[in-house]
């Protein structure tokens, strides 16, 4: 049963009439000599502070527009938003379609003759009459005239907007549409979106944003039309099918350099018919023409040819296999330590990792040292939020199968791995042989007699469902992006793991920064066609109407109704790494999220906290020694970003930090500090 509560159900045509039957005289309304109350200017600056937070620098919105919005829509942040880039959007397609005319000559606009604020609203539709009408009743300022005559307000729409240079058309009627607000038990509000059965929650508590207070009784805009040639799915119900058939999860594959990573998941691959014998026979002919045999099976993952003639991977590869009941995208990371930004990118949108260990004399002690990988990557994928963990001990081939070695490396890895964060019955050890194929899909009968565990094909199906951010707002962190649609379709196609709600084809989505949008004309999920995505999808979507120069890698994708917010300023908690020198105020860093990574400094040092019970040890430390725990105030250098505190998103909300090659910190934001101008 809902828990949600019913508060009301309103439409535009309601608002009207109920705003018929209050007696006032609208162009009796002087807005250019009203006077704002102190609780009105304290809205406006809020309302504008977060209101260009959301959308950035977008070239034609002014301050000015900004606040005339929110004076219109009554201090309505998300009206606000999606009215200005909605505006931006038309005035942008407008400009295109006049290209394609020939013409360049804008549409003469008639010029409002009551607001010379420098904005106005081009057609106050109805509702926004009904809003007008419901803010001068709360602030007193009407006098007790005559009725609104609403027809000719209606027609009195030829204002003009300073951000709309054409003629725009009343909207009609019947696109208005009808949102039932409803209310949580919590005081969060929910969207019930009728037309589109889904639920989009927002928490402005959450973000600690305290912009505007939340009525139950304003209408809010639902997010842009859908396309009415794409039959709406309930993507809930598709998603949970398709989960019962087997569980869709990330795996990534993490280790020190050379430790066996492509080679041991390439081999597994083949074992598993993913690659064809011909295939195989070619990789192992070309690899031994270039004096490289033994990376035969790595070259399934590492395809670029400098990769190959290197013998190293380079950036993430990403394939899919299956497992009784598991269906994977496998994510093979890079182990070399100048490709750990394409490490830390592909483990972001991991839900859980194999650990590959170089058993070989000498180099797992390499790889376990200060400046191995082994430690970095665990340290890595734990603070990214992996919590399962299979540790494959590896090259045992090549110490003669040998149970102590075996055992030696647990003893040395696993006190390490509990203090990373693993807990102990998340991690499990097998051992195995990538080059010979040993204990991956059979067991080895060099193990028989003292191991009787899974093999590595068995463990890794026993990996638990993760919990998905199904109901939360989309949100999409942007890897990559390229010009063209899947399948020869126009448009422009961004790649990356979805870390929240759901999408599908037809429904618009917001870039953020920029505030541009874009609609889904095709999209690929987990590399197949698909109609719609959800939360820990890896996907590809082809999205129409947007300008590529908008994109950057890191940027956010996210609904319309509900957009992320951007800021260069946060205060974050941090576990320290193992640093060889203190963490002190000013510190220059690099600030890794998902595919971002941007240039900030650490510009104070708040507190210091006991790492287990989380208790404040010291205010104002003037150092963060290693392995310490501490609340910190970031700032970026170069430009904002979009930011969520982890309690809002726990996939948007985790960071790295880096300097000079090494990982320094991990960490949560726990706070969006301010917002820039
Ligand atoms: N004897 C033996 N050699 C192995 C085994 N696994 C990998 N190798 C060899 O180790 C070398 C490196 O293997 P890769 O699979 O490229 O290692 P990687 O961890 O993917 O390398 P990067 O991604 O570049 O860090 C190759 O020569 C492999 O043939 C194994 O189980 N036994």
């Amino acid at each position: 049963m809902s828990r949600h509560r019913v508060v009301r159900s309103l439409n535009a045509a309601d608002i009207l009439a109920e705003t018929e039957n209050y007696d006032y005289d609208y162009d009796d309304y002087d807005d250019e000599n009203y006077e704002m109350t102190p609780e009105d200017k304290a809205q406006m600056d809020k309302g504008k502070m977060f209101v260009r937070n959301v959308i950035g620098q977008v070239e034609g919105i002014s301050d000015k527009d900004i606040e005339n919005a929110l004076w219109n829509y009554y201090y309505n942040t998300e009206d606000t938003i999606a009215y200005l880039l909605d505006e931006v959007h038309k005035s942008k397609a407008n400009k295109k379609s006049q290209k394609k005319l020939g013409s360049n000559k804008t549409i003469p606009v008639k010029k409002a003759g009551s607001n010379n604020s420098g904005f106005a609203f081009n057609t106050p539709s109805p509702d926004d009459t009904a809003l007008k009408a419901q803010r001068q009743r709360n602030t007193g300022t009407l006098k007790d005239k005559a009725k609104q005559d609403v027809s000719s307000t209606s027609s009195n729409a030829s204002a003009s907007s300073p951000i709309l240079k054409t003629a725009q058309k009343p909207e009609s009627k019947e696109k208005q549409l009808t949102t039932v607000l409803l209310e949580e038990d919590n005081g969060a509000e929910v969207l019930y979106d009728n037309n589109v059965d889904k639920q989009l929650r927002f928490d402005m508590e959450a973000l600690n944003l305290n912009v505007e207070n939340t009525s139950s009784k304003k209408v809010t805009k639902l997010p842009p039309k859908i396309s009415p040639k794409h039959k709406r799915i309930n993507v809930l119900e598709e998603y949970k099918k398709r989960n019962d058939n087997k569980v869709a999860l990330n795996l990534v594959v993490v280790g020190h350099v050379d430790a066996g990573k492509s080679t041991l998941m390439g081999h597994l691959l083949y074992l598993l018919g993913e690659v064809n014998e011909k295939t195989m026979k070619k990789y192992e002919r070309d690899s031994s023409k270039i004096g490289k045999s033994s990376f035969a099976y790595a070259w399934i993952l590492d395809e670029t040819g400098e990769e190959r003639a290197r013998g190293i991977t380079m950036d993430i590869a990403i394939t899919k296999f299956e497992t009784e009941h598991r269906r994977f995208t496998l994510l093979d990371a890079p182990g070399h330590r100048d490709f750990i930004p394409n490490m830390i990118s592909g483990a972001a949108q991991a839900d859980v990792a194999i650990l590959v260990i170089d058993s070989t004399t000498g180099e797992f002690e390499a790889g376990f040292e200060a400046n191995g990988q082994t430690k970095e990557h665990a340290l890595l994928v734990r603070s990214l939020g992996v919590q399962q963990l299979v540790v494959a001990i590896n090259k045992l081939d090549v110490v003669s199968w040998s149970q102590d070695r075996f055992n030696e490396i647990i003893t040395k890895l696993s006190p390490f791995l509990n203090q990373a964060g693993f807990k102990k019955d998340k991690v499990i050890y097998i051992p195995c042989s990538g080059l010979t194929g040993e204990n991956l899909l059979k067991r080895s009968q060099n193990i028989l007699e003292w191991y009787s565990g899974p093999t590595l094909f068995q463990q890794i199906d026993k990996f638990e469902p993760p919990i998905r951010l199904l109901d939360k707002p989309f949100r999409l962190s942007v890897s990559d992006f390229f010009k063209g649609g899947i399948s020869g379709m126009g448009g422009i196609t961004v790649a990356g793991k979805i870390e929240a709600g759901t999408i599908q084809i037809g429904d618009d989505v917001l870039v953020i920064p920029g505030g541009e949008y874009g609609v889904i004309k095709g999209l690929e999920a987990n590399d197949e066609s698909s109609k719609w995505a959800a939360a820990g999808d890896s996907i590809l979507m082809t999205l129409s109407g947007l300008d590529i120069l908008q994109l950057k890698v890191g940027s956010i994708l996210c609904s319309v109704s509900h957009p992320v917010p951007v800021t260069s300023y946060i205060l974050a908690q941090i576990v320290v790494f193992d640093i060889k020198v203190p963490i002190t105020k000013g510190f220059p860093v690099i600030l890794h999220r998902q595919s971002l990574n941007e240039p900030a400094i650490i510009t104070k040092l708040v507190t210091i906290l006991d790492k287990s019970t989380g208790e404040i040890v010291k205010k104002n430390p003037r150092c963060l020694p290693k392995a310490s725990s501490a609340t910190v105030e970031i700032k970026l250098t170069n430009r904002p970003v979009p930011f969520e505190t982890y309690k809002e998103n726990k996939e948007l909300g985790r960071i790295m930090l880096r300097k000079g090659g090494e990982t320094i910190a991990a960490g949560i934001i726990i706070n969006i500090l301010s917002y820039n101008s």
